[in-house]
């Protein structure tokens, strides 16, 4: 997904730069030379905190935004120059949904997934067709008359996604689609985005402060910060060898990084002089996720291990675990060679007297 390779990208940012009009005179750069190129049929998660330039990327997608520097292109097309009938057709190929979904409240289900095909001058008979054959994608069969009022969040995002569709796009953007849904209910609807991107083919570029949303859909995804892209890649990738400390952050949230209080409280960055023990960090990827490592290391080596965080979960289809252990000081060495030889990763996090 990433790097400089925009040929055959559907969607590629070149050296994108945006910058606002600030108070007094000021510039505000909101994007500061962002390049990623985004494959077809990928699903792309941006992830980054308030501020950090993830709607202003997105916007530049469907032309709402215009780079002040560098090139924005969908499926070849430069969306920053287009302007006219050029900007209508890639923006009938860019779906997009919203945190608050943005429907008509005086339209019924079927009003608000008709509308961009009324704007298009689609014949009525077309319209009716497609509209229900929309309904049952989605999954709202038996409420095509009622009102937004009348539907739960769940509902309401599904009609936004709909209405995303309606035209056939090859790219749908989702702008914090889930944030203003309950945990269960954004389990169905990430699911629903994910069924569209595989039977379909879309392309997704979503943007969300969650890293939850990022592991359960997305293929890739870069970590946004103060306007630049600091780290992107495979999403799986990125959970098992993160690099930038603001991604590390973030995955502090969703895997078992976070050491307990009573732990974190007492480590020190050196090895101090006297026993301790060393608090590793062990990454288990791919098939090593089920291995019993731990009691291999302690029938094998007799190294006796204490797990003090962890959890193993799916990135994407892949097993993925974290597990935050300590050994005894003076056979850490040892202890983090056998498991690097066995596949996993390790990282030394501190020493505990
Ligand atoms: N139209 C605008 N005029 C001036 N400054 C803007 C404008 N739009 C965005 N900015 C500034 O650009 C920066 C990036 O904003 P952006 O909305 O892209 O961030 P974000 O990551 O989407 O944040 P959030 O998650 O809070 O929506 C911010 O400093 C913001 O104040």
């Amino acid at each position: 997904m990433t790097g400089n390779t925009a040929a055959g990208a559907a969607i590629s940012f070149e050296g994108v730069g945006k910058a606002f009009a600030g108070p007094g005179g000021t510039r505000v750069h909101a994007l500061e030379d962002v390049t990623l190129a985004v494959e077809p049929g990928a699903i792309c998660g941006i992830i980054g905190r308030s501020g950090a330039g993830k709607s202003t990327l997105l916007r530049m997608v469907n032309g709402l935004e215009r780079p002040t520097s560098g090139t924005v292109t969908v499926a070849g097309r430069d969306v920053g120059r287009a302007g006219g009938a050029g900007l209508r057709t890639i923006r009938r190929g860019v779906g997009m949904i919203f945190q608050h979904f943005n429907l008509l409240s005086s339209r019924t289900v079927a009003g608000n997934i008709a509308l961009p095909l009324e704007i298009a001058g689609t014949p009525a008979p077309d319209i009716r067709a497609r509209v229900a054959d929309l309904i049952a994608r989605v999954g709202l069969d038996g409420l095509a008359g009622r009102y937004p009022a009348e539907l739960s969040g769940g509902q309401k995002q599904r009609v936004g996604i709909a209405r995303a569709l309606a035209t056939q796009p090859r790219v749908l953007l989702s702008d914090e689609a889930t944030s203003a849904l309950d945990p269960e209910t954004t389990q169905t609807v990430l699911r629903l985005l994910a069924d569209i991107n595989r039977d379909l083919g879309l392309t997704v570029l979503l943007i969300t402060h969650e890293m939850a949303v990022v592991r359960d859909i997305a293929s890739h995804m870069a970590v946004i910060e103060g306007g630049r892209i600091v780290e992107s890649g495979p999403t799986y990738d990125i959970f098992a060898r993160p690099t930038h400390p603001t991604t590390r952050s973030f995955l502090g949230g969703v895997t078992g990084l976070t050491l307990p209080g009573f732990i974190a409280g007492r480590m020190e960055e050196a090895r101090p002089d006297g026993p301790s023990d060393e608090v590793i960090r062990v990454t288990f990827a791919g098939t090593h996720a089920t291995d019993p490592m731990l009691s291999k290391l302690a029938t094998e080596l007799g190294i006796a291990s204490n797990i003090l965080a962890g959890a193993i979960e799916e990135v994407g289809p892949h097993p993925f675990g974290n597990l935050l252990i300590s050994v005894d000081a003076q056979r850490g060495a040892e202890a983090r060679a056998y498991l690097e030889r066995h596949g996993l990763l390790t990282k030394v996090l501190g020493y505990v007297r």
